[in-house]
């Protein structure tokens, strides 16, 4: 399609610009909370809350209080939230057995959720980081993340989280074969109907620093996750990614970091015409946040301005830490 430009002044493109009601019958994109997923980071123990440094406005709760946070989430109608645990050090291994204890904080906090607010969807993380002494993504041999070793641990962890009640499984760990492995583990154990969101065109990014601080990853990584997050230099790549995660199962597939990669948005909602989604990640939130806080950019604006743009650029919903303050903002209009 291209648009049609009349000669001036027979089109003067700012007529339908002059007042809020006319931009309105114009606008091409909308904004809804139905379009928010919350990311919210669960700690242990009880009726505790503490903020995460680099990341203003975010919290780190314990169960009780996470559930707290997900009662007011689905209050003002946010029809997700995403889990990410920050576990105690203590439980973090070289083979990362924590991630599929059905009795650790992620399946924990799903189990309470489903009891105290079942409205609300609950989404996972599935990538062993968290629980790995190493920091990493997958298990690591001899300086090598390995991928098919990392798969079958992938899979326990994916089912304990089906086990609990989780509505949405977000594999993020960028190994091969791991969404039709689960794919597969879901339909033999009787979980036809929980669905996965590929964390499918994840890029090895600097912006995720922050979220490496709140669950408590930074200190233990060693090296970088270039061996398997992608190249931000690719964009066929992440096609070839979203069709194979497609053909093995996935339901939903998402692009990450959000901001920088609009033009991987498009291109995937472009092409496959599928539920396409984006991560607003830590260094985004952090970045736009610290800008706030030294009183150069307007919160409220710039929030809802690139909040805007992931539904321009061709996505159905946004993860991102902003969902309470931009439901709130969409809730009063
Ligand atoms: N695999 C874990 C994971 N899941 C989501 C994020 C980043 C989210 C954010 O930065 O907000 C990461 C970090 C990473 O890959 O290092």
């Amino acid at each position: 399609m291209r648009p049609t430009v009349a000669p001036f002044p027979a089109m003067r493109l700012r007529r339908t610009r002059r007042s809020a009601a006319l931009r309105a019958l114009t606008s091409e994109t909308t904004l809804s909370v139905g379009d928010l997923i919350w990311p919210i980071f669960v700690r242990a123990g009880e009726n505790m809350e503490e903020p995460v440094p680099s990341m203003p406005g975010v919290m780190r709760r314990s169960v009780d209080l996470s559930v707290e946070a997900v009662k007011e989430a689905a209050a003002l109608g946010i029809p997700a939230v995403c889990i990410f645990p920050s576990p105690d050090i203590s439980l973090k291994t070289e083979l990362c057995e924590e991630a599929w204890n059905p009795d650790n904080l992620s399946n924990t906090l799903i189990r309470a959720i489903k009891k105290e607010v079942p409205e609300i969807a609950v989404m996972t993380d599935i990538a062993l980081d968290p629980y790995n002494a190493n920091g990493h993504d997958g298990i690591v041999r001899d300086g090598v993340i390995v991928n098919d070793e990392t798969v079958a641990a992938l899979v326990k962890m994916a089912l304990a989280q089906a086990e609990a009640g989780a509505d949405i499984l977000g594999p993020s760990d960028m190994m091969d074969g791991r969404i039709g492995a689960i794919r597969k583990a879901l339909e033999e154990n009787g979980h036809q109907d929980v669905t996965i969101m590929s964390y499918s065109a994840k890029y090895a990014s600097a912006f995720y620093g922050p979220f490496r601080d709140a669950v408590g990853a930074s200190g233990a990584l060693t090296g970088d996750k270039k061996t398997y997050q992608m190249d931000p230099a690719n964009s066929d790549e992440a096609v070839r990614l979203i069709e194979r995660d497609l053909m093995e199962g996935a339901d939903m597939v998402m692009v990450k970091p959000g901001m920088p990669y609009l033009d991987i948005c498009r291109r995937v909602k472009t092409e496959f015409g599928v539920p396409t989604y984006a991560y607003q990640v830590s260094g985004e939130y952090a970045m736009l946040m610290a800008a706030v806080q030294n009183g150069w950019l307007d919160h409220d604006k710039v929030m809802m301005e690139s909040l805007m743009a992931f539904k321009r650029a061709g996505c159905d919903g946004i993860l991102t830490y902003f969902a309470p303050a931009a439901a709130k903002i969409l809730n009063a209009r």
